[in-house]
Parts: C-alpha cells; structure tokens; sequence
C-alpha cells in the first residue's frame, strides 16, 4: 500500500521503516528542512537500535523515501499517518495547535479519499475536532475518514515494538476506513483491536497512565522497604510472579520520565477534570514520582552532609537505556539539583551527551568520555541510567579511582553485597544502607 507519515521523529520514522519493511511504498514527511537532509544523506537523527540499517535497507528498496513537502505526502499515501508533537501545556493539558496545523495542511491538498490517522498521543474527542478541521478547510465535498491508531512502542526497543506488537488499536467510525487500517496491518500477524474512535484515543492514555501507576506503586513500597528493612526485588518478584500483576513496570527507581508518561498522565488527569470526571488516583501517581527523586536527593545529602563543592561523579543522562533522549529525563534533574546546590559535577552516558549537551544545564557540568574516567576522583557516585555497560564496570578499578567510596544507585543496577566487598558504601533504591566489608 502507499502510506505517508507526516511528523518524521521517534514515532514518525520507526514506523515509517518498519511499514516499508514488510513492503508498503512509504513517503515520510517532515517539515523541519535540517532533517530531512539528515536523513537524504542517509544519517539517521536518533539512536534507535536496528533502525540505521532498516531505513537504509528500505531507501535502497525504493520503499522510503523522505520529503518536507506535505503536498507531496498527500498526493503519496492513500493512509495519512499524523505523528506530531502533542507536547504539555503549563496546566498539563496538550498543546494540540500541531496536530490541528497538520490537519489543516492536509484538507488544503485533499483531492480524493483519503483515511486520516492520528498516530500522536491525544486527549480523547481529538479525532472529532481533526475531522471537523479538515471538513471546515477541505474542498466542499471530497471525502476522507479519521481514525485513531494510537501508538504502544517503547524507546530503545522501537523497532521490535513495532514490528511485533502486543495488540493494534484501530479506532474508526466507518467499515471502508476500518477495511484499509486492517490491510495497512496485516503484514504484521497482530491481534487487531477495533473500536469507536474516542476508545482509542482514551485506551492510549489509560495504558501509559496504568504502566506510570504500577512504578509508582513499586516506587511507594521501596519507600516501606526501606523504614522495615525489606528488599523491594524480592517484594516486587513476589508479587510479580501473580500473574494478573506481573513482574514487569514493578521496578523502584528515581521515578518515570521520558517525553511521554510525565505529559500523558498530566493530559489524562486535564482532559479527565474538562470531562467533570476527576482522576484524584493519577495525581498521588505524580506525588509520588516527584517525592522519589525528592527522597533521592535527600539520602545524597544526608550521606554527604554537605552537597557544596562535593566532586560527584553521574553515569546516565538519558531518560532509560538503549537511547540517547533526554527529554524529560529524571537524571537530567537529579545533575541540576546537584549543580544547584553547589557540587562539582562530572557526567557520562554512552549514547545521550551530543543531546544532553545543547540543554542549559551542559555550561554547569563536566562531560567525561567513559564511566571511570567521570568517576576519578569523585568523592561519591550516582547511577541515574541503567545503562548495562555499568553494570560491567570493574568494581576494584572504579574503588581505585574515586576520592571516597560512595555509590547512590538510583536504578538498582549494581549489586549492594559486591559493591560492600569491594569497599563501597551502597545505597540503592528501597534496599536499605549496604555498609562497606572490605
Ligand atoms: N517517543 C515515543 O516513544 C512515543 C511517542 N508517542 C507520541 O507520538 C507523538 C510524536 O512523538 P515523537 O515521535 O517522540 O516526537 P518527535 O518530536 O520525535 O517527532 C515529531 C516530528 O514531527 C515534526 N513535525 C512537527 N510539525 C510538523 C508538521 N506540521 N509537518 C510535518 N512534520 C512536523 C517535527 O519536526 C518532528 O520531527 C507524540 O504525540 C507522542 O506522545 C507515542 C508513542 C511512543
Ligand atoms: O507513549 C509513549 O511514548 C510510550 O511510553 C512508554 O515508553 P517509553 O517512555 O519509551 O519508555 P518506558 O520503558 O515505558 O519507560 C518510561 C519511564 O519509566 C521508567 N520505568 C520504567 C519501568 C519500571 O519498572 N520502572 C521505571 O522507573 C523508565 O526509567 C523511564 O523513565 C510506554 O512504555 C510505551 O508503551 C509508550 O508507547
């Protein structure tokens, strides 16, 4: 089939190559010019494992092909992908004015039928405004459907996301519309879902608020983990192992961030209070994750008794592993915190600091080149990411080089009884104080 994806970022171009991939002619359309010559020259302006070579595969097959013209895309795809920003308001609710532009862009190019498909993470009853744009600013009479596909895939494992997913979310309100989704994705042998559109825009935000609940309900039991002693693994594994709970999204850390689940959830509870129907539950979620990076900070403090001129050393800027986004990352405020405070802080992160580099905070920190050499001479370290290669570090090496061994791990990564025999003073996420052995 031909298919156009308008909005060619982490959503936008994953999906575009897989499309191709399982053989659809696709045309992905973005209007920032910078790019979209990034990617005419074959680069690719993200780190996703496996996408490089699927899109260089699929440009060569002549299935993807990149363009900033709109015009160009509408005239493509006989399926119009919108995968935009919908980014947060300052009272949480969503700047919807990208979706609506592209809306507009569409209906002036709109020849013939076209089915219109909002792949962006919106509030529910977006799809009936989309529709009600594009009928205000089309040709009288030419004829198009919206649908609702909102999108499940994770950063970091975009691409396998993709190209087997748990379920496809369809919402439309015509047969005709609902017949070409389910042909867009019948190369992918999915279980398809099929409902009115206002269900699925609302399944998106109800699934991303669900996942945010359970790490806040792991992140409140690490809580009580540490007041009695408990491990919050071994809780998290023993309630994980139910399986109408699950052990997955039960891990206790400095909390969810990312460019999604802090503004989805903000979203649902604005979109939930519009509808007079306040979600009260999702607003202890975000207390919540906000008081984890609070206690976090805290116990460095406590520990250090002083934060001011203190040499600290943090591996991980990106939001989670396998990426190099930043947005939103909770190690990216965990570093401004220590810097406001007056330590003297030395970063690394294997993938994320081209990007951690152009936000403010960059003038105020050191960037190192691996993890031990952010490390020499700190005085305490702090793990935000849980980046596997610092798992590998050697624990004897990183003890040699730092100035006094303290390690605040913040997503659990490094094991408390190693880190004690080689020296270390070990304080992880609801896992209590490890004192050093050594
Ligand atoms: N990043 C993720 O893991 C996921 C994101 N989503 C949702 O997908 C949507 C897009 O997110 P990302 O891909 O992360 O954003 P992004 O910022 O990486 O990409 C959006 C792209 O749209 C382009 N764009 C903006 N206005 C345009 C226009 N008028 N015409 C053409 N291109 C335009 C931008 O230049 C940018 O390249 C959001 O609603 C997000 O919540 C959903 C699932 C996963
Ligand atoms: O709507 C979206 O954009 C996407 O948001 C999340 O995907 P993503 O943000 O890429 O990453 P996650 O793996 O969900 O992690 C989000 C945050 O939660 C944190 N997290 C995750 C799991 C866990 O057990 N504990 C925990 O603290 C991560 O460190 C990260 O900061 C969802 O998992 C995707 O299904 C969804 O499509």
């Amino acid at each position: 089939m031909k298919l156009t994806i308008i909005g060619s970022g982490y959503v936008g171009l994953t999906t575009g190559a897989c499309f191709a991939e399982v053989g659809h002619h696709v045309v992905c359309v973005d209007n920032d010019p910078r790019k979209v010559e990034t990617l005419l020259a074959g680069q690719i302006p993200i780190y996703e494992p496996g996408l490089e070579s699927l899109v260089k595969k699929n440009v060569a097959a002549k299935r993807l092909r990149f363009t900033t013209s709109t015009e160009e895309g509408v005239d493509h795809g006989e399926v119009l992908f919108i995968a935009v920003p919908t980014p947060p308001q300052a009272d949480g609710s969503v700047d919807l004015s990208f979706i609506e532009k592209v809306a507009r862009e569409i209906s002036q190019f709109l020849d013939s039928y076209r089915v219109i498909v909002d792949k962006s993470t919106v509030p529910v009853k977006t799809g009936e405004r989309v529709a009600q744009t594009i009928r205000r600013y089309a040709k009288p009479g030419v004829e198009f459907d919206v649908v609702s596909n909102p999108e499940f895939l994770r950063e970091g494992s975009a691409v396998a996301d993709l190209m087997k997913p748990d379920r496809i979310v369809i919402g439309g309100n015509t047969d005709r519309a609902i017949a070409l989704m389910q042909k867009v994705y019948e190369p992918f042998a999915a279980p398809v879902l099929v409902t009115d559109i206002n269900s699925a825009e609302l399944i998106k935000h109800a699934a991303n608020s669900f996942l945010a609940l359970k790490i806040s309900y792991a992140n409140a039991l690490s809580e009580i983990c540490e007041a009695s002693g408990a491990d919050v693994i071994k809780v998290a594994e023993g309630i994980g192992a139910d399986k109408r709970i699950g052990r997955e999204f039960l891990n206790a850390g400095l909390g969810y961030g990312g460019s999604c689940f802090p503004k989805d959830i903000a979203a649902f509870i604005a979109i939930a209070d519009q509808m007079g129907t306040p979600f009260t539950l999702l607003k202890e979620v975000q207390r919540i994750n906000q008081r984890q990076i609070d206690r976090f900070i805290d116990g460095i403090r406590e520990a250090l008794w002083v934060l001011k001129d203190k040499k600290l050393a943090v591996w991980g800027l990106a939001f989670k592993p396998n990426t190099d986004d930043v947005r939103s990352s909770v190690a990216i405020s965990v570093v401004e915190k220590l810097v406001s405070e007056g330590a003297d802080v030395t970063v690394y992160d294997p993938k994320a600091m081209d990007k951690a580099k152009e936000l403010a905070f960059a003038s105020k920190v050191k960037f190192a080149t691996s993890p031990l050499e952010a490390a020499a001479g700190a005085e305490a370290l702090i793990i935000a990411t849980e980046w596997p290669e610092f798992a590998s570090v050697d624990l004897s090496e990183l003890r040699t080089t730092m100035r006094a061994p303290m390690i605040f791990d913040g997503r659990n990564l490094i094991d408390p009884v190693a880190a004690a025999d080689f020296g270390f003073q070990y304080r992880g996420i609801g896992r209590g104080v490890v004192e050093t052995r050594a």
